[in-house]
């Protein structure tokens, strides 16, 4: 079935996407210059961006499937060039254009046009393979005759057997079909022979496939063979797999694999500030037949399964009546518990999700300061808070926290940092996301996060409120992050969320814990900690 594969990244403010660096261009500005993709042997006839040229009946080649073209070339964009997975709709109804523009820019020719079917494939099949990345090509270098033969592959060919791979493994479809239109495309886009070797290696994938006997390791010998196994099946670095067996065990490791590779959910919040009701949204919902359901958790959301792209089309976002917020987003929110005339500061704000629910909350008695060291993200925050009916308290500014609490004495009642982090709660919704994070991540992101916990404390009024998050289930940025901080500052204390947030998500510390495999959500952390109202503290103790 054809699932509904995205990521945060293309609809507009959605919750948290932590950012460890700069943000990577987004694709529809950027692509990668054909000559950093090595050995890509790629057509260099077709310059000029993509949709630029006028469409050719000389170079149309129209039995090539339309949606294999463009995953491939968009697969080598993502890997080679940085651009996320999950763009294909953010230029609306151009989409289809857009895509093809790419496809003749890097194949040097055009397919048919695509249709709604090949558009929804394309993000099936891009978003599936890029996820089942390391599964694909343990099997594809298995059926290659020696290693060297996979290791020195090109990578459009890669991607063309990726793409046959999942199509016949993960989508079921006809077999015989799919290895004669891969290699159909293999052959016009590279060679004939690389349409012969597309044609072998397929055909024992099928063989194989119809014997039950696909070669894919046992899970068994010492944890770390066993965290290699259980990486290849359920496709994710080894070092997450082992991180997680040491803290959860296997069986929960697997589920959580599970969910990481499982369509994601998407959470929609429905804008109050503009005096829709949860009842407004959910009569949309049903007039489109989008099937939802009411969270269970906050009364301003509905979950989705599938049907997000009909919400798109159908101009809910771009009308301001919801916005797509994950609900453990939400219950961050909920452990500030905003109210009307509190002064309230979001540290890392942009793009600003949880900034347009805070100030939705204080229906429009006391203030908001959105700070965020990334202009372009803080730009659309603040556009955002004018379209959502909010700018009457949202104020932004674009710093580094850490010099800006340096350089003001400002105090407010309650300080949101949502810091950067390494999002390992939220790879259901970033496939790309688990294959862009190392290990070496984790320590940087840990003396950043203390940095910025460090700074925003100084913003905190004596019997002020400081809720510290992350979009991460990684106790190393969580739990262990306010163990050290409330060394530094004893100033502070736990607060537990108790009543802020169902019983369900509350640890036995008392923070904020949302588990994707128990409840449903992304991955997310929150401590509430209270300054003492004695405190006149500023600096932290080193
Ligand atoms: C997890 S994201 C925030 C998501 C946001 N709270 C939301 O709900 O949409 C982290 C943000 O921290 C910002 N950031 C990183 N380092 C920063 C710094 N030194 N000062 C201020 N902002 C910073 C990043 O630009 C990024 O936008």
């Amino acid at each position: 079935m054809v699932g509904a594969f995205s990521s945060y990244s293309h609809f507009p403010l959605s919750s948290s996407v932590c950012a460890l660096s700069a943000p990577r261009k987004s694709s529809s500005t950027f692509f990668p210059p054909l000559a950093s993709i090595p050995n890509a042997r790629i057509s260099h006839r077709a310059a000029g961006p993509p949709g630029s040229r006028k469409k050719t009946s000389d170079n149309l080649i129209a039995e090539i499937s339309p949606h294999r073209a463009a995953s491939a070339v968009r697969l080598l964009r993502i890997e080679h060039g940085g651009a996320f997975a999950d763009l294909l709709n953010e230029k609306g109804r151009n989409s289809a254009e857009n895509e093809m523009g790419y496809v003749e820019r890097t194949l040097g020719f055009r397919t048919r046009d695509l249709d709604d079917r090949d558009m929804r494939l394309v993000t099936e099949i891009v978003g599936g393979t890029v996820r089942w990345r390391r599964y694909l090509d343990h099997l594809i270098m298995s059926l290659c005759s020696e290693e060297k033969m996979f290791r020195d592959m090109e990578p459009l060919l890669l991607q063309v057997l990726r793409i046959g791979f999942y199509e016949i493994i993960k989508l079921g479809m006809p077999p015989y079909a799919v290895v004669d239109e891969n290699v159909k495309l293999a052959k016009r886009a590279l060679r004939p022979g690389a349409g012969n070797l597309v044609n072998g290696i397929l055909r024992k994938l099928v063989s194989l496939k119809e014997t039950d006997s696909l070669p894919l390791p046992k899970v068994a010998g010492d944890d770390r063979a066993q965290a290699r196994a259980l990486a290849i099946i359920h496709s994710h670095p080894v070092w997450m797999v082992r991180r997680w067996m040491k803290f959860w065990g296997i069986e929960e490791s697997v589920r959580l694999m599970n969910w990481n590779n499982s369509d994601p959910c998407f959470g929609l919040r429905v804008n109050t500030a503009k005096g829709y009701t949860r009842n407004d949204l959910v009569n949309r919902l049903k007039s489109l037949k989008v099937p939802h359901e009411l969270s269970t958790f906050l009364e301003d959301f509905v979950r989705l399964q599938t049907g997000m792209q009909t919400v798109i089309q159908a101009g809910l976002l771009k009308e301001g009546i919801c916005s797509v917020q994950d609900e453990s987003a939400g219950l961050v929110v909920s452990v500030v518990n905003p109210q009307p005339g509190d002064t309230i500061v979001d540290c890392c704000a942009a793009p600003g999700g949880k900034t347009l629910f805070l100030a939705s909350r204080l229906k429009s008695q006391g203030m908001v300061l959105a700070i965020d060291v990334n202009k372009g993200r803080l730009r659309i925050l603040k556009e955002a808070s004018r379209s959502h009916n909010v700018n009457d308290v949202v104020t932004t500014t674009n710093a580094d926290l850490r010099l800006y609490a340096e350089k003001h004495n400002l105090k407010f009642d309650k300080v949101l940092l949502d810091a950067p982090c390494s999002g390992l709660g939220v790879l259901s919704k970033r496939a790309d996301l688990r294959w862009n994070r190392r290990l070496e991540d984790l320590e940087q992101l840990m003396n950043l996060q203390d940095e910025l916990f460090n700074a925003a404390s100084m913003l905190v009024k004596p019997g002020g409120v400081l809720v510290y998050s992350t979009c991460s289930i990684d106790p190393a940025e969580n739990e262990e992050r306010v163990s050290a901080f409330l060394l530094r500052h004893p100033e502070f204390v736990v607060q537990p969320v108790h009543g802020f947030v169902p019983p369900d998500c509350i640890t036995e510390k008392g923070y904020y814990f949302s588990n994707p495999v128990k409840h449903h959500i992304d991955g997310s952390f929150a401590a509430r900690l209270v300054k003492s109202s004695r405190s006149t503290c500023q600096k932290p103790i080193p």
